[in-house]
């Protein structure tokens, strides 16, 4: 078995399928190992890892009504961007695996998913006592007292239409150590000798029959698997590795003289994410040190009453988070703290292409925010800033601020709050959907309900481009689910072929038997 990225969703797959010892498996990994560095298992050193060389760091196309400028962190080294995120780890509500099973994807409803979720490895926490920031405290009782929200002492213990809280985090609050998918699922088990894992081998093509390409420095080499490939590159490089290897809309293949394996139309499109804007305060005093990652509590809003889950979500900024507030003039406050709206299920949807055929040319990110013709998005973020001011009003959390920095309190109109919240806007960092998944019917579908590709025998993929749309809250959970269901599904096939060549030997004796004895009873010999 041969598994292509050793990230989120790929340490749990090869963590899974090795604890089959007769499950040879080969973990392919573009970055290098996590074991050890405190720079990457320290969870609160994660801002650091930003544009750092564990960064595949992916600018994005001219916006025509978003931000151009950000840039999209994608973790290199084990662990993907489990080893380099936050570690907010929610279970998705029940309507968002509705929606993917009306989507196509027959197998994956909340029932079907629960069991997966219960089993992860990685240690989720509410965060800890020591941890509670003054400052989160107050947010949450202030969201709590303008808003009317519920307050979730754990948001993960049954599903929410909206609340407020401290948020479930996956690390270990003595430690302040992450446990991202390589500390929970690799770590424990490197010493397996079916188990091998090839650090700094980047994965460029991929033919079933041949094999698959890697670089490790200036070398080159080809690995071919006995069983299946699983491509958990995620979502934006396995579309990536798929396209540079001829596999995916023909027409777009040809235009850069790349040779077609399959014409799969649906590689790169249905680019996914969670824009979130930013209202910035100065704070009024120093804010206590205690944290668990600069970013701890947070709200969740529903404008729809009847709706039984969030269409809104913020996340606290407890230090001033101003890439995009300080490029377009605003201060930047020794002191100070936001609060993030974002959309948790946006309607615009983007597409990633290649820029050319060379495969060390970054791909073409087009996320196309803002773009949906109703104006749903735009309209997300404006309310958001609005309701941001309301919880910035109230007490206790109202004396913690000197000042709006931005916006700022001159901006109030929806056109105003418009053009602020999309020209400031950033990324929760969740690309997904580049891969969909979807009925065996669905022509623009990648993968089929298995996880198998169309089109292209003998390979799966498992990682957050098969979304076929976007989870409500933090996708990291969903995408180790992911791993699960790949495992069980890829465990369930080889267990199938078993039985069936076991039977098959068991037919064959019997069958020899059988002659035997007729032999014996006629005394004919051939
Ligand atoms: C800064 C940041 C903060 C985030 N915070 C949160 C959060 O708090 N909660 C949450 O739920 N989500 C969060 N996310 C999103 C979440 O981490 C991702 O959606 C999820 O981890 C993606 O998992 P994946 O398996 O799809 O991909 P990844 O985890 O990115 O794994 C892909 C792996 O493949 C490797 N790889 C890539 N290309 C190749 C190649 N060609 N050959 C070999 N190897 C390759 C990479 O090095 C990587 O290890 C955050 C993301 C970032 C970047």
């Amino acid at each position: 078995m041969v598994i292509v990225g050793g990230g989120t969703a790929g340490s749990v797959v090869a963590s899974r399928l090795s604890a089959d010892p007769d499950v040879r498996v080969c973990l392919i990994e573009g970055g290098p190992s996590d074991v050890g560095d405190q720079r990457i298992l320290q969870l609160r050193n994660w801002l650091g890892l930003l544009e750092s060389d564990f960064d595949y760091d992916y600018p994005i196309v001219p916006q025509p009504r978003g931000n151009s400028y950000l840039r999209h962190a994608r973790a290199r080294v084990l662990g993907g961007c489990s080893s380099h995120n936050t570690m907010i780890s929610f279970l998705p509500p029940p309507d968002d695996f509705a929606d993917w099973v009306n989507a196509g994807a027959t197998g994956w409803s909340y029932e079907e998913m629960v069991p997966l979720w219960k089993r992860l490895a990685i240690n989720i926490t509410p965060v800890a006592e020591r941890d509670r920031n003054p400052l989160a405290e107050d947010f949450v009782t202030a969201c709590h007292a303008a808003l009317g929200v519920p307050v979730h002492e754990d948001f993960n213990a049954a599903p929410f239409a909206d609340g407020t809280g401290f948020f479930p985090v996956g690390y270990y609050p003595e430690t302040g150590v992450r446990s991202s998918a390589s500390v929970a699922y690799l770590h424990p088990h490197l010493d397996r000798p079916n188990l091998t894992i090839l650090t700094e081998h980047w994965a460029f093509h991929l033919d079933p029959d041949t094999g698959i390409s890697v670089k490790n420095g200036q070398t080159v080499k080809k690995i071919k698997a006995t069983g299946e490939y699983v491509l958990c590159a995620g979502a934006v490089d396995t579309p990536r590795l798929l396209l540079l290897s001829g596999i995916g809309p023909a027409k777009d293949l040809e235009k850069l003289g790349i040779k077609v394996q399959a014409d799969v139309k649906g590689v790169g499109e249905n680019l996914l994410d969670h824009p979130e804007s930013l209202i910035l305060w100065e704070a009024s005093r120093p804010i206590p040190p205690m944290s668990a990652m600069d970013s701890d509590a947070g709200l969740f809003v529903r404008r729809d009453p009847a709706a039984d889950r969030p269409d809104l979500m913020f996340h606290l900024y407890q230090i001033p988070f101003t890439f995009n507030t300080e490029r377009l003039g605003y201060d930047v406050p020794e002191h100070g703290f936001g609060m993030t709206p974002n959309i948790p299920r946006p309607r615009s949807v983007g597409r990633l292409t290649l820029a050319t055929a060379d495969p060390e040319t970054k791909p073409l990110l087009d996320f196309r925010y803002f773009t949906d013709p109703d104006g749903y998005d735009e309209q997300t973020i404006v309310d958001g800033l609005r309701l941001a001011r309301e919880v910035a009003a109230t007490e206790p959390f109202a004396s913690w601020i000197a000042r709006e920095i931005a916006p700022g309190p001159a901006l109030r109109t929806d056109q105003e709050l418009s053009a602020y919240g999309r020209a400031a806007h950033h990324t929760v960092y969740h690309p997904a959907g580049t891969c969909r998944m979807g009925a065996s019917t669905d022509d623009g579908a990648v993968v089929d309900p298995e996880l198998r590709l169309k089109g292209v025998p003998n390979v799966r993929i498992a990682d957050a481009s098969i979304f076929p749309l976007m989870p409500s809250v933090n996708p990291m959970v969903t995408v180790l689910m992911i791993g699960e269901r790949a495992a069980d599904l890829i465990s369930a096939e080889l267990a199938g072929r078993r039985e069936a060549e076991l039977a098959g030997r068991r037919e064959a004796e019997l069958a020899g038997r059988t002659e035997t004895g007729r032999r014996e009873t006629t005394g004919r010999q051939e």
